[in-house]
């Protein structure tokens, strides 16, 4: 940072992220500033908090075990029922030579690769390669296999699919970058949805961008509940009566009826990846 009398010399949010833009895509995911490889964190100090109604989990607080049914996969579930959620979110860190296992009968399935290549295979014998940005959705009771060679990082969501009659899902692959953006009446934020709209879909997984300054119009409550992960730049997330300072790599739990609001701050664009339970009645 430039030092001149009467300026402060610390370094500024400006040099801490001079880099960024020669790093891979989602690269501050997996490597935040605060996260313990940085050596920056003071001893007992987390932003991480948990609460009636919500939590904030910061990659400080991220405990690793390896995933039953995977190989060579380390998991940190972020959410689970346990808090109160209907879904599970949790991040599965692929090793060299690891494979996933299957969910449970009748739970279905939606990755998101953060960092590294995964390939997934199914009984049909379809191949695709997954690279950092890309996702898929496996149906309940479909079988398939994530595997890499190299190391990868995922962000996985899983629910017990709520049937309907008439109605199936199918398995989806796709990027981000080739979601078409939607219209958001009355707010400025960029959005896009990995997932189809349809009523077969019991759930989406909303993209949403803010340029630094931008923030979310309404302050939300409703009844869905979201699990979200902060891809990519920083802000403030307001959840219930707390404001937390959040910056990319930060997960959060909401539960339904949780009173919610965004502002980016900084200078680069916030993108974040949210859960959003759809398409059900809520009886
Ligand atoms: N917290 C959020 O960003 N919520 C979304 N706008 C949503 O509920 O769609
Ligand atoms: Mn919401």
């Amino acid at each position: 940072a430039l030092t001149q009398d009467g300026f402060c010399s610390a370094p500024s949010v400006l040099d801490a992220d001079s880099d960024s833009s020669t790093q891979p895509l989602y690269w501050k995911v997996t490597n935040p500033t605060l996260s313990p490889s940085h050596l920056q964190d003071l001893p007992g100090f987390t932003r991480s908090a948990y609460k009636k109604d919500h939590a904030f989990i910061t990659p400080e607080s991220h405990v690793f075990s390896p995933l039953p049914d995977w190989s060579n996969t380390l998991g940190a579930y972020l959410i689970t029922p346990a808090i109160g959620s209907h879904f599970v979110m949790y991040l599965a860190k692929m090793q060299e030579n690891s494979k996933s296992g299957l969910p449970p009968s009748g739970v279905e399935r939606f990755i998101f690769v953060v960092q590294g290549s995964v390939v997934l295979t199914n009984m049909s014998g379809n191949v695709h390669k997954l690279t950092v940005d890309s996702y898929a959705y496996l149906p309940p009771n479909f079988v398939h296999a994530v595997e890499t060679d190299a190391a990868a990082t995922l962000v996985v969501f899983e629910r017990r699919y709520s049937r309907l009659e008439n109605h199936v899902t199918e398995q989806i692959v796709g990027s981000t970058e080739k979601q078409p953006l939607l219209e958001t009446p009355g707010e400025i934020f960029e959005l896009r949805k990995l997932l189809p709209t349809s009523l077969a879909y019991d759930f989406n997984i909303h993209i949403m961008d803010f340029q630094p300054g931008e923030f979310l119009n309404v302050k939300e409550v409703h009844y869905n509940q979201h699990g979200l992960l902060l891809l990519e730049g920083q802000g403030i997330y307001r959840l219930g009566d707390s404001w937390y300072p959040i910056q990319a790599g930060d997960a959060i739990w909401m539960a339904p009826f949780v009173p919610q609001w965004y502002a980016a701050l900084g200078k680069t664009r916030s993108r974040y990846l949210l859960y959003k339970d759809v398409n059900r009645n809520p009886l």
